[in-house]
């Protein structure tokens, strides 16, 4: 039959809301607290350079370093519980992953803008699994040409898998949302090869 919606475009995605049950994820939260080192970092707008909003880590292989925002970011080693989540994460995609970003939003006014992972060092169908913990918040998909939207509620445990075309013809962010309660723990784990950078 004919299909008003057959035309609207769909990211390629994985979602699997219920990957960590519910208290194991509570640990992990707390482990990463503990163990990752959290960093203030900083962007440059047009009226200077003002603070990230959220705090932010890279991990990973010391040859998985990649360029963001003009500064070259070497990993931090593994720490233990992101390593483990890693074994997992490569398990459940069936892929390999060099290297994570953790992004801690401490609260509903922490965000992250419009971007599209598609730095030349991931290459250009990545698989990137978002592991997200603790407060739900709104992950929006945009398409670039037809501006289309997607939205999924990213809640405690669950795991988002992006891959194929996406970060291609979408672009994502974590909106601000002050009605938001508490803190929330995202780590994006990427395959980074340093030699694709040019
Ligand atoms: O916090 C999130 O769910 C999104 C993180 C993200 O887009 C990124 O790390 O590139
Ligand atoms: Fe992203």
């Amino acid at each position: 039959m004919f299909d008003l919606f057959d035309d609207i475009p769909k990211p390629d995605i994985a979602w699997h809301p219920d990957w960590i049950d519910a208290d194991a994820a509570c640990d992990l939260m707390g482990a990463l607290i503990a163990e990752v080192a959290w960093q203030q970092d900083t962007m440059t707008t047009p009226g200077g350079r003002v603070p990230l909003p959220r705090l932010t880590a890279w991990q990973g292989e010391p040859d998985a370093v990649y360029v963001y925002s003009g500064i070259r970011n070497v990993p931090q080693p593994w720490t233990p519980a992101v390593a483990q989540l890693r074994e997992r994460a490569e398990a459940a995609c069936d892929a390999r992953f060099n290297s994570v970003l953790l992004n801690r939003y401490r609260s509903g006014l922490d965000s992250m803008g419009w971007h599209a992972d598609k730095e030349r060092e991931l290459g250009p169908e990545p698989v990137i699994a978002s592991v997200s913990l603790g407060a739900t918040r709104t992950f929006e998909f945009r398409h670039a040409r037809t501006h289309a939207t997607h939205t999924l509620a990213l809640t405690h445990g669950s795991l988002l898998v992006m891959r194929g075309r996406t970060q291609r013809e979408w672009v994502h962010r974590v909106p601000k949302e002050p009605g938001a309660r508490g803190e929330r723990i995202n780590l994006t784990f990427r395959w980074v090869d340093a030699s694709k950078r040019k």
